[in-house]
């Protein structure tokens, strides 16, 4: 059977292309500086080879010439241009570039500046021009040539005059509509804004004509000198100076060599981007040429910005290929837990899609970004061990974050993040990391202990942590929501288990004898109390850990406390309980109150009772559930 050859109707290709490729109707300068870059870019590949061409860097540049009176918008290269029979293949052709085939014929390997490779970008001009006029003169012919088009009605050719080679891309801007401005692409100002957002590390000039408002010069006459005091009072004139400028960086830092590269350069660059107004703590220049080629700038900031903890906070990183901006914020090259990470990535060997908007397939993205957050990580130890002044500024923004990277997704990053957290210390009086801990614990002590609370003074002062400080062990104080619940996730660093100072068994053993005995002994008079907080606590008991407060309470089970606090302040709260244990320090005068009352009044004891349950509730910062009966329960302890 004969094969049919697919028809299409282009027409409406064409407006289907044009009107639903880009997201963005500015990319359209950026497609066009890019075709621009492309044709000096084959000059110089020519010169390689060709003796009679000479490539001399200055002669090659790309301008960007707005008028507002004419509604034009002009972009003119020197480079290679095009022949009618280029026009007609380039341009008359949707799908046909010219730049790709350029590569293949010149067997170029390390042709990867070339930026063009599907043969559309040229037609973005029409989501912002009603007529698109080419004037281009070829290096290979004496004569030039305009094409022109209003779209997909079709184009025009015809011979026209042009002195030099090279090409100008005439729009016709568009007028404005209810939607649409059009006007900002004959602004100068604007212009330039997108010239530096997407085009900025194009490797030939991008030149404007720039008017600048200057303070006039006036001219020194000997008449002048006499007249000193009136000069001074005179308001001074200004005058508007067009000058020619370069507005694009070219050489973009990241291809520069780094040690030729200061500090200031990279705090410049931060700022020039707008990572941020702070000055980072810290950059890391990547540069890999493996299995992936790209370069990298990365930077920690120094400050949190204001938005962080909030839904509006984007991360990622810019994505660049070859110098050009494909994506302002690349999400997928940043794990969530280093989301404060700014920077750049630019590589060459991704797999764009027609629209330069995403990417094709994302195998080479994926590697990046391991690569990239091993770096951040391997960074980020570096700091903590070799400055830990700035680590614990930077971890002062930023600790949260890793901490939620280690909770979330059940853990799946612990494993990166666990060296990266620290916590205040009891002993130490002062941020330390679990390594750290681990390696002060003497061989008696089985557990990681931590204590939980509002600020590092209140755990401080709480009884619970009477007796493991007492033993002289450390203990870490987590005052943040997310410390308990990324530290549930870990359970164990270096196979020691973390354990909360109010939990029922603190692996304290000579404590034992102690307990038992005091069970024993006091068996009814913990009965009778536990029937009157029945319906509070799961039990009430002689405590091991208390020495000098006379009460507190622990928890039996994961649930603490404070993870019930927080749990219970959450939108979908599951009421989850902590099961309470009220402990009652044996060896404190308050307990001969209680065995007198328990043997001679029984109304008493339950008095006493009830006020130590709301006492340990105060003293976890839980509410008493009925201030008025405990204030009056007070007074009557009074009289
Ligand atoms: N300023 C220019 N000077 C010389 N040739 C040009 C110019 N602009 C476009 N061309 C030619 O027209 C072809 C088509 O351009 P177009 O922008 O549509 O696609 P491309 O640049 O090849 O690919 P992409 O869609 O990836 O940008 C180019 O490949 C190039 O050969």
């Amino acid at each position: 059977m004969a094969k049919r050859q697919f028809k299409a109707e282009s027409k409406r290709l064409l407006e289907l292309m044009i009107n639903s490729i880009y997201t963005h109707k500015e990319i359209f300068l950026r497609e066009l500086i890019s075709n621009a870059s492309d044709a000096i870019d084959k000059i110089y590949y020519r010169a390689l080879t060709d003796e009679n061409i000479s490539f001399n860097k200055d002669d090659y540049y790309i301008k960007i010439t707005p008028d507002k009176e004419s509604r034009t918008l002009t972009i003119s290269d020197t480079g290679i241009g095009m022949t009618k029979e280029e026009l007609e293949k380039n341009l008359g052709v949707i799908a046909k570039s010219g730049s790709l085939a350029f590569k293949k014929e010149n067997e170029l390997k390390d042709g990867h500046d070339i930026i063009g490779q599907f043969g559309v970008g040229f037609y973005s001009a029409f989501m912002v021009a009603d007529v698109v006029t080419v004037i281009t003169k070829s290096i290979d012919s004496d004569e030039a040539f305009k094409w022109e088009s209003k779209g997909a009605d079709g184009y025009t050719i015809k011979a026209v005059e042009k002195d030099t080679v090279g090409t100008d891309i005439i729009l016709k801007i568009k007028d404005n509509t209810e939607d649409e401005n059009y006007d900002e692409f004959v602004d100068e100002y604007r212009l330039q804004n997108i010239i530096k957002k997407y085009s900025d590390f194009i490797r030939y000039p991008i030149k404007m004509d720039i008017a600048e408002r200057k303070l006039k010069e006036q001219p020194e006459t000997p008449a002048a000198e006499d007249n000193k005091d009136e000069q001074q009072d005179k308001q001074p004139e200004y005058e508007y100076v067009v000058e020619e400028k370069t507005i694009n960086s070219m050489v973009p830092i990241w291809r520069k060599n780094k040690n030729e590269l200061t500090d200031e350069d990279y705090h410049n660059f931060y700022a020039e981007k707008h990572y941020g107004f702070d000055k980072p703590i810290k950059h890391i220049h990547i540069s890999v040429d493996g299995a992936v080629r790209y370069n990298a700038i990365l930077f920690i900031p120094e400050t949190i910005p204001f938005d962080y903890y909030t839904k509006e906070y984007e991360k990622g990183l810019e994505l660049y290929s070859s110098g050009v901006l494909i994506m302002e914020k690349c999400s997928d090259l940043l794990p969530d837990y280093f989301s404060f990470v700014k920077g750049m990535v630019d590589s060459e060997d991704l797999s764009l899609n027609i629209s330069r908007e995403m990417l094709q397939h994302d195998r080479q993205l994926k590697l990046i970004a391991k690569n990239i957050k091993n770096k951040i990580k391997k960074e980020l130890q570096t700091i903590m061990k070799d400055d830990r002044e700035k680590y614990e500024e930077f971890f002062k923004s930023f600790g949260r974050q890793l901490k939620f990277g280690v909770y979330n997704e059940f853990g799946r990053h612990k494993e990166d993040l666990q060296d990266l957290v620290m916590f205040y210390s009891s002993t130490e009086k002062k941020l330390v990391s679990l390594d750290e801990y681990i390696e002060r614990m003497p061989e008696e002590q089985k557990y990681i202990y931590y204590a939980t609370g509002e600020s590092n003074e209140r755990i401080e002062k709480s009884p619970q942590t009477e007796l493991v400080a007492d033993k002289g062990f450390e203990i870490l104080y987590f005052t943040e929501d997310i410390d308990e619940f990324a530290i549930k996730v870990l359970r164990t660093y270096k196979d020691k288990e973390f354990k909360s100072v109010t939990a029922g068994d603190l692996g304290i053993e000579q404590e034992q004898d102690k307990d038992d005995k005091a069970k024993e002994e006091y068996k009814e008079l913990f009965e009778q109390m536990n029937s009157i907080l029945s319906d509070k606590v799961k039990e009430v008991r002689a405590s091991k850990r208390l020495k000098t407060h006379p009460v507190c309470f622990s928890t039996d089970g994961e649930v603490t406390i404070e993870m019930e606090k927080i749990l219970n302040q959450m939108p979908d709260n599951q009421k989850v309980k902590a099961a309470k244990v009220l402990e009652i320090n044996t060896n404190h005068e308050v307990f001969k109150s209680l065995q007198n009352a328990f043997e001679n009044d029984k109304d008493k004891l339950e008095l006493y009772t009830n006020i130590l349950y709301n006492q340990a509730l105060l003293i976890e910062g839980l509410p008493v559930e009925d201030p008025v009966e405990f204030t009056n329960n007070m007074c009557k302890v009074m009289v």
